[in-house]
């Protein structure tokens, strides 16, 4: 099976039953100085699902993942977490959070087997001093994410995915329930985005939640079950297929679509890497949002005034 059949396989996903999962009603957020970041967003995410998170810069998402995590208040609104209050959920270690890597101090002199224990403070005592047990999540958790060999490096000696690993091994150390990663694929390559993909994919499989915000909208078709459209507010929400339509993306995006086919050796010259590009697969639109490696593309029908060396 490759990744994309094995993604879409999903023989666990569970059935959707009040409070299970995610359930954000009403969400609204309002910062010190009087922005509203959030206004009225509700959606459910049930167990056993990978929910993409998606929305133009400035539209909410990391102020949705604190809200998830009791970082900031609700001015409005309910958030329930596998039928919990955020700090109860928070209380019993339920949610783990892969922050963005602007959000880390990398200076901080702190060894990678360090970073992932944090994920076990929540079940240390005062002192924390880690038992065998918390020893051997840690090494679990490095051995899944394939960084092992690495658990005596410093943070900020590693290159920016395997910086996402650490950070995912040291949510797998906590053994979240709710899982939230924000923009897991920002700065990582192919390989490594496929490593991700497989290890949420198996995390899926064990019933956890997991709720996703990506710049990578062409991955998203692959792997999530779930998609929210974001832009202040959940514009949309529910079934990928369903959801993560043209429709849905050029109201969250601001339309600016142009249209590609799968093939060929070099991506369009011209395309610019900002905008968003539907490729057709016969079957659904599957969009990117700029240039993906692995994605190459070449437009639908060559340009009147371009003078492409077509075949
Ligand atoms: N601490 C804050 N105080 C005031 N306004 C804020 C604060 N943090 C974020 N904002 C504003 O709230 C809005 C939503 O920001 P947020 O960081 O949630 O967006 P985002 O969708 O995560 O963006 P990006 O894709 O760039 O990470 C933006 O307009 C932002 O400027």
């Amino acid at each position: 099976m490759n990744l994309q059949e094995m993604a879409r396989a999903n023989p666990k996903a569970a059935p959707e039953e009040e409070g299970s999962g995610i359930r954000v009603s009403g969400a609204t957020v309002t910062y010190r100085n009087g922005h509203r970041a959030l206004r009225d967003a509700s959606f459910k995410i049930p167990t056993g699902t990978i929910a993409a998170l998606v929305g133009v810069n400035g539209s909410g998402k990391s102020t949705l993942f604190k809200a998830i995590m009791g970082f900031v208040r609700l001015a409005k609104g309910d958030i329930s977490i596998l039928g919990m209050t955020v700090p109860q959920a928070l209380r019993q270690n339920l949610v783990a959070y892969v922050p963005q890597a602007e959000e880390v101090d990398w200076n901080f002199p702190v060894l990678v087997e360090d970073v992932v224990m944090m994920g076990r403070y929540g079940r240390m005592n005062m002192l924390r001093i880690p038992k065998k047990a918390d020893h051997n999540a840690v090494e679990t958790a490095l051995a899944r994410v394939g960084m092992s060999e690495f658990r005596k490096r410093q943070i900020g000696e590693l290159s920016g995915g395997q910086k996402k690993r650490v950070f995912l091994a040291r949510a797998l150390a906590q053994d979240g329930r709710v899982i939230l990663l924000d923009e897991p694929f920002t700065g990582v390559d192919v390989k490594t985005e496929d490593a991700i993909i497989r290890l949420l994919v198996a995390l899926r499989e064990e019933g956890r939640v997991m709720l996703v915000s990506t710049h990578n909208l062409g991955s998203v078709p692959e792997f999530c079950d779930r998609a929210i459209l974001l832009k202040n507010t959940v514009l949309a929400y529910g079934p990928t297929e369903t959801t993560f339509t043209r429709e849905n993306l050029e109201l969250a995006f601001g339309g600016v679509l142009r249209h590609f086919v799968l093939g060929g050796e070099n991506l369009h010259d011209d395309a610019d890497p900002r905008q968003l590009s539907v490729i057709s697969d016969d079957e659904r639109p599957l969009v990117m949002y700029g240039a993906r490696d692995r994605m190459v593309a070449q437009p639908a029908k060559p340009e009147p005034d371009s003078e492409a060396d077509s075949e």
